[in-house]
């Protein structure tokens, strides 16, 4: 059976409507709800009091103690409070809106409580409880995975749908690994994987099914990069553009400032590529405000130049927006005609914008990820930059190849990662680095402050704004409620208004219409607005270099990366810039990450601290945005066993028997499936 092709629906409990809310999560086979791993465990197993940790939430086990008291607030809040003795210590259990249970808590019954633990106090604040005496399901003694929900799923429901699956259809699994693959590294079967990262007993079980699967993920995504190179190597179907190298020197020197060296090695190793019949194939990495974009700027004037079109894509419509109006003031004098392909083109707009990029009238186009696919015609593409987010992979690859264009391709990240794991990250890339900032740059300073010093901050905006500079200030964040964010963004943008009446203060996010955005934007790029309140969606590659101040909100909710990307919103001129955390950490690793944040402004070391601080303990890790995205891997802290996938997937696609044995026919499946043939069936 290929639960590929099972729909959820075939699963017992799940219904139409569920099957649509699951929809909304990506799940839409049995085989999706199976893959849908969790992210975390939730640990009930019982814990000695000793060793707890004041703010932890544990599972403790005891017998209750006394009388329960019940306090009411009103007609439905209440607190109850309950003497409870565990390992001969008394503590105090307490339910909010759980009244009810009070006539359950007689002296002397046995009890299992899950909650957060005050040590001050010996007091639990219990989220959950047992009664191991009175029998039926219990939790205690397990972990619980935890996954990513939204809507109306549950994870509850989760849990259950997914047990659900596992039993009715778990023997379905099939082993995608090869036996001597399975076998060097001990690993347990796919099928026993797949059971285990959602029930596991212990760690220990847990870290077995996750070394698997992360492998598992690391390997199939090296085989595929690694056999899409082994099918392509020495193809020199690429283009050789005959790059006219004064009239690239003049332009350099034209722009108003001069290039950092490493800008200079950089576009070097750019047009000597682009002059190869071979396609390029190159990540560019720089730290945020390294001045990548110049970088491109020159790359697509040289192929421009040499009679071809290029294309730049970015993640928004806002980026696209600026990125097309700075091209389009670096290119003033060189009739070098820019159009812009976005989902808020109006409909005869896009029709003249791809009637203008299929007659080659333009010369580069810049727009979001839909500019190379769908029903653009290009008449001569040959070159694709491609900033953050949307990595270019191998499909994506494909799919220009099939409409007869083999362009060369340049891919911006932000993420600092260290060299070597970008090489074998993106095994089939060539690598440069923009090590240096523009000279002149001040470095940020970095300040982490409480909320009570919010007057205080507002001073300082003032003060910036005074002397001429603009200010960001990022909002709140609300963990998977879009809608509240832009609630908190609304209420802040209210509030400044009318604490700073002389000026003015703009507001951005998510659910304004891209032309509502672009406005604001253009607004703050030309200083008519001073002060910008906004969600993340400023996050990456915004370049106001007025702007001075960055002032976030919340901080501890917010990735280190995140946050080193918003500060990298400013200090992109010649004045001194600041950023101002606004946060109350509540834990140590809250209060480390802020320090982080201020003692340094190097992105490599702060991705290196972030790895430090969550340390092994942390069991699935922190996606970092920028790399390639797995469901559980991890590619920071998993790199060794990068390394060993990618060392034996090179080996597997060199021997002449991986492209015909029966044995390999599941991987050559999936290659298939990946589009790794370029869409027809591989003979
Ligand atoms: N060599 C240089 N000297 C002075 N200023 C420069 C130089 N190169 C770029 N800049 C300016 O520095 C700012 C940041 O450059 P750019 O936007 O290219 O950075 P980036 O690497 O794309 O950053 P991010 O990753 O944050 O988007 C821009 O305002 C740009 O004009």
């Amino acid at each position: 059976m290929d639960l590929r092709e099972l729909a959820v629906r075939q699963v017992r409990g799940v219904g139409p409507r569920k099957a649509e809310d699951l929809k909304a999560l990506g799940i839409e086979s049995a085989y999706d709800l199976l893959e849908y791993f969790p992210y975390r465990y939730e640990d009930y197993h019982i814990r000695d009091l000793a060793g707890v940790k004041d703010g932890e939430k544990i599972t403790i086990e005891g017998t209750v103690y006394g009388v329960p008291l019940v306090q009411m607030y009103g007609r439905k809040k209440s607190r109850l409070a309950c003497k409870v003795l565990v390992d001969q210590v008394v503590i105090t259990a307490v339910w909010f809106n759980r009244h009810f249970i009070k006539d359950q808590l007689t002296s002397g019954t046995r009890i299992v409580l899950t909650g957060k633990w005050e040590q001050a106090r010996l007091q639990i604040t219990v989220s959950e409880h047992e009664f191991p005496d009175r029998g039926g399901a219990s939790r205690t003694g397990t972990l619980q995975p935890v996954y990513s929900v939204a809507g109306p799923i549950t994870q509850n429901w989760l849990r259950k749908a997914i047990r659900q699956v596992l039993a009715e259809y778990g023997q379905w699994v099939e082993e995608i690994l090869p036996e001597e693959l399975v076998a060097r590294y001990r690993f347990i079967s796919r099928r026993e994987a797949f059971s285990l990262i959602h029930q596991p007993k212990d760690w220990e079980e847990g870290r077995k099914a996750r070394r698997r699967i992360v492998y598992e993920e690391l390997f199939l995504f090296q085989l595929k990069m690694q056999a899409f190179r082994a099918l392509n190597r020495g193809k020199s179907d690429g283009i050789a553009h005959p790059v006219d190298s004064q009239a690239v020197k003049q332009f350099v020197r034209s722009l108003p400032f001069v290039l950092t060296d490493s800008q200079k090695t950089v576009v070097a190793e750019i047009l000597q590529d682009l002059k190869q019949p071979y396609a390029m194939n190159r990540l560019l990495q720089g730290d945020v405000g390294s001045g990548k974009t110049v970088v491109a700027a020159v790359a697509l004037f040289a192929v421009v130049k040499a009679g071809a079109q290029g294309a730049l894509m970015v993640p928004t419509e806002i980026l696209a927006e600026q990125h097309k109006r700075s091209l389009e003031k670096m290119f003033a004098s060189y009739g070098i005609e820019v159009t812009l392909l976005t989902g808020s083109l109006t409909e005869k707009q896009r029709r003249e914008a791809l009637a203008s990029i299929q007659m080659g009238l333009t010369d580069i186009v810049v727009g979001t990820h839909a500019l190379i696919q769908e029903d653009v015609v290009f008449r001569r593409l040959g070159l694709v930059i491609t900033d953050e987010q949307h990595r270019f992979g191998v499909n994506q690859r494909s799919i220009l190849r099939r409409k007869g264009l083999n362009p060369d391709v340049l891919t911006m990240t932000a993420t600092p990662i260290p060299r070597t794991l970008a090489i074998t990250a993106f095994g089939d890339m060539d690598v440069s680095t923009l090590k240096e900032l523009p000279k002149g740059r001040k470095p940020i300073k970095t300040y982490s402050v409480p909320h009570d010093m919010l007057e205080r901050v507002l001073r300082f905006i003032r003060k910036e704004a005074a002397a001429g500079r603009q200010a960001y200030v990022i909002c709140p964040l609300i963990e998977e409620s879009d809608k509240l964010d832009v609630q908190n963004a609304i209420d802040v943008h209210a509030q400044l208004t009318y604490h700073f009446p002389d000026l003015s203060v703009g507001l951005l996010h998510g659910r304004m219409s891209n032309q509502e955005k672009e406005q604001v934007m253009a607004e703050f790029s030309d200083n008519r607005i001073q002060v910008l309140v906004s969600t993340t969606v400023v996050e990456v590659g915004v370049d106001v270099p007025n702007a001075t101040l960055m002032v976030v909100y919340d901080a501890v909710r917010f990735g280190l990366s995140q946050l080193h990307q918003l500060r990298g919103r400013v200090g992109r001129g010649e004045h001194q810039s600041y950023c101002i955390l606004i946060a109350d950490p509540k834990n140590e690793v809250s209060r480390e990450r802020l320090k982080v944040m201020t003692e340094t402004n190097d992105g490599f070391e702060i991705a290196r601290r972030d790895l430090e601080i969550r340390g092994p303990g942390d069991f699935f890790g922190t996606k970092q945005s920028g790399l390639p995205e797995f469901k559980v891997a991890d590619l920071m802290s998993d790199y060794e066993i990068l390394e060993y996938a990618r060392e034996d997937a090179a080996k597997l696609v060199a021997q002449s028997e991986f492209w015909t044995a029966a044995r390999y026919l599941p991987l050559r499946d999936y290659l298939q499936r990946e589009q790794v043939f370029g869409g027809r069936p591989f003979d």
